[in-house]
């Protein structure tokens, strides 16, 4: 089993009209740790996010998730691949409105073909609290449950991986603790690794370390964070760039 749940080697991401968006960045994150990334807004975080999770293709460098170098895999293997061993949180937790709550959770396993067992689904919705919401459609829940389905969802299949893109962006502070801790639990108690981008101080705070981000390279890393330390970093960043700018 590889020990690390994902490293980037040196991975850039530029695009066709010249613009660098990303790298080259290195970054090993083991398994069982929770990983924050920050950085102001345009300063790379999505598209290492979306470089990381095999979402979009790295213009130079490598990445690997659990041993499995991304860039040696076709688009069906890819595909594979992120349903299968990554899970998903977004800002918008992108669930389907037709189905119930547990056939939202259940989706990735349906996808994956086979019968689809009820008891990691009864499971995963008894960890985020809704057991009690199964049979409901998320159009019923508050902005916070669905959050909670979508962190359900995320971890019903056991993956490698879960990328988290400003999970608690949508929702206020007291309904975003309960979704970090939820992400926090999962690292805790089942040994997950978590990837999450944040703008948030006082998210970042529930990781184990952070990773700045500014103009697309890693400006600076904060191991145990604290929402105050990672704000003074913040504002020493955005120093910085009005110094050279
Ligand atoms: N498709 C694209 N074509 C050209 N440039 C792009 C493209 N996507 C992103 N960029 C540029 O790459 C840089 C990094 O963007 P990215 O979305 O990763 O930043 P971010 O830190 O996630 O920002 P935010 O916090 O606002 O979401 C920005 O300068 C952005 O304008």
């Amino acid at each position: 089993m590889a020990r690390h749940a994902l490293v980037l080697d040196g991975v850039s991401r530029a695009y066709a009209n010249g613009v660098r968006a990303l790298g080259p960045v290195d970054l090993v994150v083991p398994r069982g740790r929770f990983l924050a990334v920050m950085g102001r807004s345009g300063s790379g975080k999505s598209t290492l996010l979306q470089c990381a999770a095999g979402l979009d293709r790295p213009t130079g460098g490598s990445v690997r998730i659990a041993g499995t170098d991304l860039g040696g895999l076709k688009e069906t293997a890819l595909t594979r691949l992120r349903r299968e061993r990554i899970g998903f949180v977004f800002q918008a937790h992108n669930l389907v409105p037709s189905l119930t709550v547990a056939e939202n959770v259940a989706l990735p396993l349906l996808l994956a073909g086979g019968r689809v067992p009820d008891a990691p689904v009864r499971e995963a919705l008894a960890v985020v609290g809704l057991a009690g919401r199964a049979a409901d459609t998320p159009g019923r829940l508050s902005g916070g449950q669905q959050q909670r389905v979508a962190v359900a969802r995320a971890l019903v299949t056991a993956p490698e991986i879960v990328f988290a893109d400003e999970p608690t962006g949508a929702l206020d502070p007291l309904t975003a603790q309960d979704v970090l801790a939820l992400l926090r639990r999962a690292v805790d108690t089942e040994g997950r690794t978590v990837v999450m981008v944040t703008h948030d101080p006082a998210a970042a705070a529930w990781a184990d370390s952070v990773l700045f981000l500014a103009d697309g390279l890693v400006a600076d890393t904060l191991e145990a964070p604290d929402a105050r330390t990672v704000l003074r970093i913040m504002r020493g960043l955005v120093e910085a760039e009005r110094a050279a700018a």
